[in-house]
């Protein structure tokens, strides 16, 4: 749902309900910022929410838990919503391969309040990898129910058939693998062109070398610390070595800056700190989130260690 209101001179008008006096200033408060879902508490302390009145305050939350929550994705582009995710770092992405998928909204929903900034989406198609899991129709069921980023992970071959569907269906960044292709450019070139994130990611046994004709294109670049395919696996030492090289590269300007670093496979309470030690920003975690009971305190301590 898309919530419409006008400010004017601190009285708000929220389809036809208006709102005077210190509303105003606290609805810019939430308005100005990104905010996720998990951010409950950080919303009543920082923009003064608390301060209103308890029934002003019930009826505000409840409209705008749903527009952070459910607003339309063409509130933002693809590109601008991983934009905005650049100071956020360290991020802990849920990898969504081993959650409960007979209930995925309430899945997102409780990974949202968990904190989650992002979703990463496992794409296996049976011959890139030995695994088969979802294509564009959970990727657009997804798109439904959340305004959450979604950094699709293609472990396909020739994906190039495939970007101008996951575009659609509401990628925000589409990662394939340099395994997977002879030339990386023109899905590169494509991926930009359908308004989205372009990242390439490789496999623990791949050497770093097979990206340097792209590291100048792409924006995220995705170490793989297992080979790809399954979720519990081992963590690869491998994948700190190529993340350090990649991390010297940006600080000798042989890589942009802004390239995202991505770690994933094996990333857990043990494995996360070295991750970021060596250049990592976003974290995919599988098991060491939908194996908890409780996501929260998992994302939380993950997110703790991953900080430098
Ligand atoms: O891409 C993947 C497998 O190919 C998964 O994202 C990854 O394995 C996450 O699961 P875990 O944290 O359990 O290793």
């Amino acid at each position: 749902m898309l919530l419409t209101w006008r400010i004017r001179a601190g009285k708000i008008d929220l389809f036809g309900w208006q709102f005077c006096g210190n509303v105003g200033p606290v609805i810019h408060a939430l308005w100005s910022q990104e905010w996720s879902a998990g951010d409950k508490d950080n919303v009543l302390s920082e923009t003064g929410m608390a301060g209103l009145p308890k029934r002003t305050r019930d009826f505000v939350s409840q409209l705008l838990a749903q527009r952070l929550s459910r607003g339309s994705p063409e509130d933002m582009s693809a590109s601008q919503s991983i934009d905005s995710l650049r100071g956020a770092t360290p991020l802990v992405l849920p990898s969504l391969l081993q959650c409960d998928f007979a209930n995925l909204e309430r899945e997102v929903r409780t990974l949202e309040d968990a904190g989650i900034r992002a979703l990463h989406l496992d794409v296996m198609d049976g011959n890139f990898v030995p695994n088969l899991s979802y294509g564009m129709p959970i990727v657009a069921a997804l798109r439904k129910v959340t305004k959450l980023p979604l950094d699709v992970h293609l472990m396909i071959e020739k994906p190039e058939r495939y970007l101008k569907q996951f575009a659609e269906a509401g990628s925000d960044l589409i990662t394939f693998h340099v395994e997977a292709v002879a030339d990386a450019q023109p899905l590169v070139n494509e991926i930009h062109s359908l308004g989205v994130k372009a990242g390439i990611a490789l496999n623990p046994a791949t050497p770093l070398g097979t990206l340097d004709a792209y590291l100048g294109a792409v924006d995220l670049i995705l170490v793989m610390s297992v080979p790809a395919g399954f979720g519990g696996q081992k963590f690869h030492d491998v994948a700190l070595d190529k993340l350090q090289t990649l991390n010297t590269q940006k600080q000798t300007g042989q890589l942009r800056p802004e390239v995202i670093l991505e770690v994933d496979g094996g990333v857990n309470t043990s494995t996360i700190g070295r991750c970021a030690q060596a250049g990592a920003q976003w974290f995919v975690v599988g098991s060491a989130i939908f194996g908890q009971a409780s996501y929260r305190p998992a994302v939380e301590q993950l997110t703790q260690l991953a900080r430098l």
